[in-house]
């Protein structure tokens, strides 16, 4: 099938990849053409683990070409993917629409045949129904253009896996053929036996914005009993594993921490309080206002504790900080949790030097006042505090007692409840944790404490 995919950031790039992959022939657009001319030399502009070799592949069959033209889309595709950004409105919870429009009044104008749109980007309920209307102005006399709404459920670091074996695929349709079109698009990855949902957009709008709501409220709602556990000296983390042999509540997105972030979760869930409310409907999701407020908390929690630890003010003190991307396996640094407490530190006068595999030349844009570090060991020499913020493999497996020669007090906060704390412990580390107990060598070893044992 000819497909072209508009928009080819950290979704785009993906799903034109895939789709190439499974033997459609696409033509991938963007505005951006820096991103264009990567993506057309075969390189992935930006950092997601299995998409260089995707991309080789797809770009090497032949099936798979880039340029910076609607005008070139028009003309290549029978189905138009649309993914680019519904970033969060300035000034407001709302998802700011405009670069959809802007493809919807660039494309539809120059399309001379008949052409079926499919929204993947993440939008508020009603949206492909305005936009029917937009279609239906600008098409050009006699030539059909339908509009669907497919929603992406992609993680980043997992995309390629997520995009060619997704838990589901949900069709928006208001036509059997439009549905029989996106059948045949998808039919290898539908033939694996992953669920096929069709139903009308409003609702395929709704199954996204539902899903990444829920995905925030649990992670907000173990947030919410970290700061218990914070106020009685319990563990969060074997509560976690506890409540979550039950299958009903599952242990995936348990984990307890300085919480969410990225391009995603948090501004849908502002995208989706600002459309209820437009739809007279915010009662219904006030609580969405509350997996917020808990989340935002559990940065500041991180900053509180990083303080208290290094003695109650964070002037002049010096901290090493492990990660600025806003997940591991990614490099995206989009509202990154890491990042807001590294420059919440900062600001209150600490000085803070970052390491991070993959993301440093993202967080020295975005951050610039922060100081950068290449590899752990900078980061960390003459650090009175290490504050490990995202989960990095590199950083699970750090051996402490090489550290521990490196920095000035060996005392570290895990934001991310991720590393082992039995070896840190052993090489004389202070380990301290949101939602449980710290663990420090003096600890009487009879004695263990409730969760971070000690090493004895
Ligand atoms: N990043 C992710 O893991 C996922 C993202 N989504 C949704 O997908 C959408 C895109 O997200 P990302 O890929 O993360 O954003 P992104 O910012 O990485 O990519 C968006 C791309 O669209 C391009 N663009 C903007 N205006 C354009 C235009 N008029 N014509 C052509 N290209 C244009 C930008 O230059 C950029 O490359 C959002 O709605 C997001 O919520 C959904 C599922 C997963
Ligand atoms: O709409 C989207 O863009 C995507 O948003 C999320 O994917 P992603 O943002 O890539 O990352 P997640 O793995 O969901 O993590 C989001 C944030 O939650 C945090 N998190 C995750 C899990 C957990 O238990 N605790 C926790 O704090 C992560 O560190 C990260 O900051 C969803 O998981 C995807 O299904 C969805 O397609």
């Amino acid at each position: 099938m000819k497909i072209t995919v508009i928009g080819t950031g950290y979704l785009g790039a993906v799903h034109a990849a895939c789709m190439a992959e499974l033997g459609h022939d696409v033509l991938g657009v963007d505005v951006d053409s820096a991103k264009i001319t990567a993506l057309a030399e075969g390189r992935a502009p930006f950092f997601e683990p299995g998409l260089p070799e995707v991309l080789a592949s797809a770009t090497a069959s032949g099936r798979l070409r880039f340029g910076t033209s609607l005008r070139e889309a028009a003309e290549h595709g029978d189905v138009h993917f649309v993914c680019v950004g519904t970033p969060q409105r300035p000034g407001s919870n709302a998802a700011d629409l405009s670069y959809v429009d802007a493809v919807v009044e660039g494309l539809v104008p120059h399309l001379r045949r008949p052409a079926l749109l499919v929204g993947k980007s993440t939008v508020p309920v009603g949206t492909t129904a305005r936009l029917t209307r937009l279609v239906e102005r600008l098409a050009p006399a006699g030539i059909p253009v339908e509009i669907a709404w497919n929603p992406e459920f992609l993680r980043e670091g997992f995309a390629v896996r997520d995009t060619l074996n997704p838990d589901r695929l949900v069709v928006g349709v208001t036509s059997d053929s439009a549905r029989d079109v996106l059948h045949e698009l998808y039919a290898d990855v539908v033939a694996a036996g992953t669920p096929w949902i069709v139903t009308d957009p409003a609702t395929a709008e709704l199954v996204k914005v539902s899903a990444n709501a829920f995905l925030a409220t649990k992670i907000s709602f173990i947030n919410a009993v970290s700061e218990i556990c914070d106020a009685t000296g319990a563990d969060v983390v074997s509560l976690a594993q506890a409540i979550g042999h039950d299958a009903r509540i599952g242990h995936r997105f348990l984990a307890a921490g300085v919480g969410f972030g990225g391009g995603c979760l948090p501004k849908d869930i502002r995208a989706f309080l600002a459309r209820a409310d437009e739809l007279g409907a915010g009662d219904a999701l006030a609580f969405l206002r509350e997996v917020d407020g808990i989340n935002t908390r559990a940065r500041e929690r991180t900053v509180a504790r990083a303080r208290e630890l290094v003695g109650g003010s964070l002037l002049g003190a010096r901290i090493a900080v492990l990660g600025a991307t806003f997940k591991p396996d990614s490099d995206d640094v989009r509202d990154s949790p890491a990042l807001a407490v590294a420059a919440a530190l900062h600001l209150q006068g600490a000085h803070v030097r970052v390491h991070d595999p993959e993301g440093l030349d993202n967080a020295r844009r975005a951050v610039p006042a922060l100081d950068y570090a290449e590899d752990v060991e900078t980061a960390l020499d003459g650090a009175e505090l290490v504050v490990h913020l995202t989960e990095w493999q590199q950083y699970r497996e750090l051996d402490p007692q090489l550290l521990s020669g490196v920095v000035d007090v060996p005392r570290v906060l895990d934001a991310r409840n991720a590393l082992d704390p039995f070896p840190w412990v052993a090489a004389g580390w202070h380990v301290a944790a949101l939602g449980r107990p710290d663990a420090a060598p003096a600890v009487t070893p009879d004695l263990p404490q409730v969760g971070l044992r000690t090493a004895a």
